[in-house]
C-alpha cells in the first residue's frame, strides 16, 4: 500500500507575525494569524480569515535547513533583529528554499524561515519537508555538465559557478563538470566515454550549438547501445533515457526559450532541480542514405542558410553577428529554385495557422498508426525561403518564433514555403516574426504541417557527386562571371540546421516524435504567474 504523507499544522512565528503552517503531502501553506487569534503553542485545527497567505507547491520547494538563531537573515539575506520577546519564544528555526514566479516566465529562488517553539517540533518539520522531496522520484541527484567557454557572450563559466553551481548545491544535486576543450567536444564525450549509467541527466551551459552537441552524442549513442543504424532513413529510433537541461549562455538559445520562456540561467537551472521533463520531437536529415544531422528547431534553406553561412565567418561579433549577416542577406534578396515533396500529418488536430500555442501541459498527439492515405504533396518553383520549423522557435528576436503554433512534441514539423517576392514583400513578412501579426497570411507564403519531406535543388536534380561547398561555389562564380551587373542568385544555397550548414543541397527529413526529454515543462500560462505572485492570493 502507498505510504500516506503526513501531514503537518503548527503555529509557527515569522518576521514579526504568528502563521499557521500547514504542510498536506502536496501543498506547504503559512497564513498569518491576525494578532487577536493567536493561540500560545502547539497545533490548530480551525481556518482562520484575514491575514496574509502563501502557497508552494511541494514539488517546487529545492531544500529545508536547520537555521541557528539569536537573530535571523531576512528574505533578502540581511541581518534581523528579532524582537527578544518572540526569539526567546520561537528560538529554533528552519529555512525552506523554494521556487517564485517572476515577471515573463522567469523563476527565482525564493527563503522563508520559520521559527518553532522547541527543537523536537523544528525536527518534525524539516524531516517531514525532506521526506516529502525524497518520496519525488522525478528530481535529479547526480548531473555530468558540459559548458561551452566560448558560446554567445563567453560567460559560460561565470555564469554556471555565480547563479547555477550554487543552486544545484543548495538541492544536494553533484556534478561532475566538464568545461569543453575544443567545438565536438561533449558530443563525442557522450557519443562513446560517458559512463551514462551514473548520471539522471545531462546539462549543458551553452547555446543552441551546444545544445546540438548534447543532442547529437546522446541519440546516436542510444542508437548505437540499441543496434539502430542511423544511416537508414526509415529507420525508427530509440528514445534517449536522460534528460538535457539548458542553461543559456548563447547567441540564440531558442531551444532554450521555446521549451522555459525566457532565456534565464536561474529559471533553468530551478527547471532542472525540480525535475521537469518535456518531450521533444527530433528531425533527422540524411542524403542519398547517409545520416547528416539531427535537428530540433530550424532547418532552413535560402535566408536562414545565408545568413548563418556569411554570419560564421563574423564569429568575433558575438551575438550580433546574425543580426549583421542577416541585414546583407535581406538586400542580397537571393531566391532558390527546386521542388520540396512532402507528407502531410494528417492525423492530428491542430494546424500552423490555429491561434492556440504550445503551452505546459499540452499532450503531444503520440503517432497515430492510422493515417488517412494522402499520398505526398509537391511544390515546386522559386523560393526564398524554405524551413521546417518543428517547434516554434520563438526567441527574443522574434518571441512567437517562426511557426508560432508549432508543437514541441507532436511528431511534426510545420514546413514554410517562401515564394520569390519583392523585397518590400519580403520584408513585410519578416517584420510580422517581431509582432502578433500572422507571418503566413500572405499570397507568397505557404505553410504545411509535415511527417517527412524532401528538397531537391533545380540545377541538381542528382545531387548525389555534389559537395556543396565545392561544386556549389563554382557553379555561382561561373554563373555570375557570365553576368557580371546581373542580380541572379547562385544555384544553391546552404541548409541551416539549428545553426550548422550542412554538406548537401538535397536533403529528405523525417521526424522521430518525443525522441528526447528536456528539464523544462513548457512554456506556462501567464495568468498563473499573475495568482501566484499576488501575495494576498486565497489560498
Ligand atoms: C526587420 C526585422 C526582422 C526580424 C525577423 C526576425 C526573425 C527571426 C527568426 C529567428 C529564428 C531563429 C531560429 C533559430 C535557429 C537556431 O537553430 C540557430 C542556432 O542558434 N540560430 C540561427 O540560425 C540564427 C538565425 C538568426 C536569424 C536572424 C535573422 C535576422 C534578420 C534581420 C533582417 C533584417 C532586415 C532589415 C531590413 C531593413
Ligand atoms: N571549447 C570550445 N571551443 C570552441 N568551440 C566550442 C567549444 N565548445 C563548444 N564549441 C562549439 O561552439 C559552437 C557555438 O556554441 P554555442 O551554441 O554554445 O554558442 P553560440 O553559437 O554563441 O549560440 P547559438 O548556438 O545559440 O547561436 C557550438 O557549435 C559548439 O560545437
Ligand atoms: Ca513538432
Amino acid at each position: 500500500m502507498e505510504k500516506q504523507p503526513r501531514l503537518l499544522a503548527s503555529q509557527l512565528f515569522l518576521k514579526n507575525s504568528v502563521f499557521e503552517v500547514l504542510l498536506n503531502g502536496v501543498l506547504l501553506t503559512w497564513k498569518e494569524i491576525p494578532a487577536n487569534k493567536k493561540v500560545v503553542s502547539g497545533s490548530i485545527h480551525h481556518p482562520i480569515k484575514g491575514g496574509t497567505s502563501h502557497s508552494v507547491s511541494v514539488s517546487e520547494i529545492l531544500a529545508v535547513r536547520e537555521l541557528d538563531v539569536g537573530g535571523g537573515t531576512n528574505d533578502d539575506g540581511r541581518w534581523q533583529k528579532m524582537p527578544q520577546k518572540l526569539t526567546e519564544a520561537y528560538p529554533y528555526a528552519f529555512t525552506v528554499s523554494y521556487v517564485e514566479r517572476a515577471r515573463q516566465h522567469r523563476w527565482r529562488c525564493s527563503d522563508v524561515t520559520f521559527h518553532c517553539s522547541d527543537g523536537v517540533l523544528r525536527q518534525q518539520w524539516i524531516q517531514t519537508i525532506r521526506e516529502q522531496l525524497t518520496a519525488l522520484t522525478s528530481r535529479p541527484k547526480h548531473l555530468l555538465v558540459y559548458i561551452n567557454p566560448y558560446g554567445g557572450k563567453q560567460q559560460g563559466e561565470c555564469i554556471y559557478e555565480q547563479k547555477v553551481a550554487p543552486l544545484f548545491a543548495c538541492a544536494s544535486i553533484s556534478t561532475d563538470v566538464i568545461v569543453t576543450e575544443h567545438a565536438n567536444h561533449a558530443r563525442d564525450h557522450l557519443k562513446t566515454e560517458a559512463e551514462l549509467k551514473k548520471y539522471d541527466g545531462v546539462v549543458c551551459v551553452g547555446g543552441d550549438g551546444m545544445f546540438s552537441e548534447i543532442v547529437h552524442g546522446l541519440v546516436s549513442r542510444t542508437q548505437r547501445d540499441n543496434g539502430v543504424d542511423q544511416n537508414s532513413p526509415e529507420e525508427k529510433l530509440v528514445p534517449c533515457s536522460l534528460r538535457i537541461g539548458i542553461i543559456p549562455a548563447g547567441s540564440t538559445d531558442c531551444i532554450c526559450y521555446a521549451t522555459v520562456g525566457i532565456n534565464d540561467p536561474v529559471t533553468s537551472a530551478l527547471h532542472v532541480i525540480v525535475g521537469d521533463s518535456q518531450p521533444m520531437d527530433v528531425c533527422s536529415v540524411h542524403h542519398n542514405n547517409t545520416f547528416l544531422r539531427y535537428s530540433i528547431s530550424l532547418l532552413g534553406y535560402g535566408f536562414y542558410g545565408d545568413v548563418l553561412a556569411d554570419s560564421e565567418r563574423k564569429r568575433w561579433m558575438g551575438p550580433a553577428r546574425y543580426d549583421f549577416s542577416g541585414f546583407k542577406t535581406f538586400l542580397t534578396h537571393h531566391h532558390y529554385e527546386g521542388a520540396v515533396s512532402f507528407l502531410p500529418a494528417t492525423d492530428i488536430l491542430g494546424t500552423p495557422r490555429d491561434k492556440t500555442r504550445c503551452r505546459a501541459g499540452y499532450v503531444g498527439t503520440v503517432s497515430l498508426p492510422e493515417q488517412y492515405e494522402v499520398g505526398w504533396g509537391v511544390v515546386r518553383g522559386k523560393f526564398l525561403a524554405i524551413n521546417a520549423a518543428s517547434m516554434s522557435c520563438a526567441c527574443p528576436r522574434s518571441p512567437m518564433g517562426l511557426s508560432p503554433a508549432a508543437h514541441l512534441a507532436d511528431g511534426t514539423t510545420d514546413l514554410i514555403l517562401v515564394r520569390k517576392c519583392s523585397r518590400f514583400n519580403f520584408l513585410r513578412h519578416l517584420l510580422r516574426h517581431t509582432s502578433k501579426d500572422d507571418q503566413f497570411d500572405m499570397t507568397f507564403v505557404e505553410v504545411h504541417r509535415v511527417r517527412r519531406f524532401r528538397f531537391t535543388p533545380r540545377h541538381c536534380q542528382n545531387d548525389s557527386e555534389l559537395d556543396l561547398r565545392e561544386n556549389g561555389k563554382q557553379l555561382f562564380s561561373q554563373i555570375c562571371r557570365d553576368h557580371p551587373a546581373c542580380s541572379c542568385s547562385p544555384a544553391y544555397s546552404s541548409w541551416n540546421c539549428d545553426g550548422e550548414i550542412l554538406p548537401h543541397a538535397a536533403i529528405e527529413v523525417g521526424v522521430h516524435c518525443q525522441l528526447i526529454k528536456l528539464f523544462a515543462r513548457g512554456i506556462e500560462e501567464q495568468p498563473l504567474f499573475e495568482d501566484l505572485a499576488n501575495p494576498q492570493c486565497a489560498l
